[in-house]
């Protein structure tokens, strides 16, 4: 076991947050973790990595524990010049070689000398996963690391995922809330809205009664949408047509 919570429980204020949470992670384990908007799922990551302490129950991390954090999102400041080569040593130094081996894990090899500030969205996730490659983490923690990649963007990203998985055999948890797309490639899915909702194999997990309460669209949804579209196309032509 890499790392583990039990009964971890974290208030903001009267918030209860997290309610008796118990996670576990194995070595190599690819872990998802799905949930509604507010569900806990940036606080659970931030207390695993010991940036929220837990208000009771505990966090239990293996002694060679090393965590390779990729954020949601980087705010940089737009008026400071930067190089990819420099970003990646801040605030440690690491040697070219290691430097160029993260990037080219992460799947922009040669971007040493780009400016962070012109990297589209998905380099830039790209690099901040070879940031936290440099860690050699034996533990991957990715909060949301797709948003605002398309759905190619997405799909790739978690390609690399997986294959730096095989590469390096460390496990990787993340928050998505793409489950149709990590399906294939998450080993665990654990569904979570303040406390587990329900885990197990992704398959088991989608077609659970919890899992589809809190996600599932039913014809009525899909099709509403849809029979909107059209009728807006529909009305846009018919107004082209007419001008
Ligand atoms: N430092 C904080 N102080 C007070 N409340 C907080 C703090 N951090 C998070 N919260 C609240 O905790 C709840 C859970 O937030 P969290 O970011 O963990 O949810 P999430 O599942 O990651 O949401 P999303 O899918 O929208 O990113 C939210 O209601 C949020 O406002």
């Amino acid at each position: 076991m890499l790392i583990s919570s039990q009964a971890l429980s974290v208030k903001f204020g009267h918030n209860t947050i997290l309610d008796r949470v118990n996670i576990s992670v194995s070595r190599g384990e690819i872990v998802t973790i799905v949930g509604p908007n507010g569900s806990g799922k940036s606080t659970l990551l931030k207390t695993l990595i010991g940036a929220v302490s837990p208000t009771s129950g505990q966090v239990i991390r293996s002694a060679d524990l090393k965590i390779g954090y990729v954020p949601q999102r980087l705010h940089i400041d737009e008026t400071l010049p930067m190089t990819v080569n420099r970003f990646l040593t801040l605030p440690q130094r690491h040697s070219k070689e290691a430097i160029r081996q993260a990037l080219a894990r992460a799947g922009v090899a040669g971007m040493e000398k780009q400016q962070v500030m012109s990297l589209s969205g998905g380099q830039l996730q790209r690099v901040l996963l070879a940031r936290a490659l440099l860690e050699e983490p034996s533990l991957l923690l990715l909060d949301e690391a797709t948003q605002g990649l398309d759905q190619r963007g997405t799909v790739d990203f978690y390609q690399q995922i997986d294959a730096i998985r095989q590469e390096t055999g460390c496990a990787v948890m993340m928050v998505s809330h793409d489950l149709h797309v990590v399906m294939r490639r998450t080993d665990r899915v654990i569904c979570l809205n303040g406390h587990i909702c329900c885990e197990g194999v992704p398959e088991t997990v989608s077609q659970s009664p919890e899992y589809k309460s809190l996600f599932g669209l039913d014809d009525d949804d899909v099709l509403g949408v849809y029979r909107h579209q059209d009728s807006s196309h529909y009305i846009h032509r018919g107004s082209l047509n007419a001008g």
